[in-house]
């Protein structure tokens, strides 16, 4: 449940290397108990901004709050409230789970007590594994055991899931959503559609460092050209150029006798009294979504 509070602000920020910009006049909030995504190709600045607002790079300017403090100058205050996912160089493999967790936990004054949270995480038959023996999915499980052990307000997640099997990465998706539903504020980079889609309540995409589009998954994949997919396979040949005269029809292919149209909802009814006025049966008719992979394409410019 958010609280249309933001307690995360972004306003205007730039970042540049070597005289290139690699945030470019970026301006975002987010809201406390949201799940924020992030989303764009590689090297679209996502990393670069969130570590701003994690305070471990300096922007050139521009302005970054978390929770109303900045994150370079009231740096120890931010680490209160901000958890980050640690990356897996950050850890000795000779720890054990549970000094690593014991070992966190004494960096805050209020640390939340690592039992329930290692259980919650499914760790506890892990407490005495050296991390160096672990799995993906366990190491990643405890980097989020990790990164919310200081009972933060806001919690960072760079791509959390790549790496893992799928079974593991729909338990850490369960977590995700468990961590949110405790009022804490998830802020996701992730290159997983499936992933943005399903745990995140607004995503921004960022493409060479702006913001394309910033909306719901739900928005994004609304604002593609083609937001409908049709097929069926037409009882007897239709004429191609009757078709491509239909309202909102974009692509149209043929193969084997099967035809796939994009367009919207509009196209769909066009279809139907198409093959009425014509006595056309349309065998396995199918009408499917767009999906969050087709309108990240479309906004980031990229080819299918
Ligand atoms: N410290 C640095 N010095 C020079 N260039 C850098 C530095 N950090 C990042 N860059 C460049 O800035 C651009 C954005 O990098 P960033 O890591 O923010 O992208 P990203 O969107 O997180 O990419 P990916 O999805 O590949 O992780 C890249 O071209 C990168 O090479």
């Amino acid at each position: 449940m958010t609280t249309n509070r933001p307690i995360v602000e972004v306003g205007n920020l730039r970042k540049s290397y070597g005289g290139r910009a690699v945030v470019d006049d970026l301006s975002f909030t987010v809201d406390e108990g949201e799940i924020f995504g992030i989303l764009g190709p590689n090297g679209a600045g996502k990393t670069t901004t969130v570590e701003c607002i994690e305070g471990l790079r300096v922007p050139d300017s521009g302005l970054v709050r978390v929770a109303g403090l900045d994150p370079v100058a009231d740096h120890a205050a931010v680490t209160q409230v901000l958890g980050a996912q640690l990356q897996e160089s950050e850890l000795q493999a000779k720890l054990t789970v549970r000094e690593a967790l014991e070992l966190y936990a004494a960096l805050y004054p209020h640390p939340a007590d690592w039992r329930p949270l290692a259980e919650r995480l499914g760790l506890t038959d892990q407490l005495t594994s050296r991390f160096g023996v672990l799995s993906g999915g366990q190491k990643q499980r405890l980097f989020i055991a990790l990164a919310l052990i200081g009972n933060p307000r806001v919690v960072v997640l760079d791509e959390l899931t790549t790496g893992l099997d799928p079974r593991a990465r729909r338990d850490t998706w369960e977590v995700v959503e468990d961590v949110r539903a405790r009022g804490v504020t998830v802020l996701l980079v992730t290159h997983f559609m499936e992933e943005a889609q399903r745990l995140c309540d607004r995503i921004a995409v960022i493409d060479k460092g702006k913001i394309t589009a910033l909306d719901t998954p739900q928005g994004l994949i609304s604002r593609t050209a083609e937001s409908t997919i049709i097929s069926f396979t037409p009882s007897a040949p239709l004429d191609d150029a009757e078709l491509a005269a239909l309202p909102a029809v974009g692509s149209i292919e043929e193969k084997d006798g099967r035809i796939t149209l994009g367009g919207t909802d509009e196209t769909v009814t066009a279809v139907l009294s198409l093959l009425a006025r014509h006595r056309i049966t349309a065998h396995q008719l199918r009408v499917t979504d767009a999906t969050l992979d087709d309108a990240f394409l479309d906004l980031t410019g990229a080819t299918r």
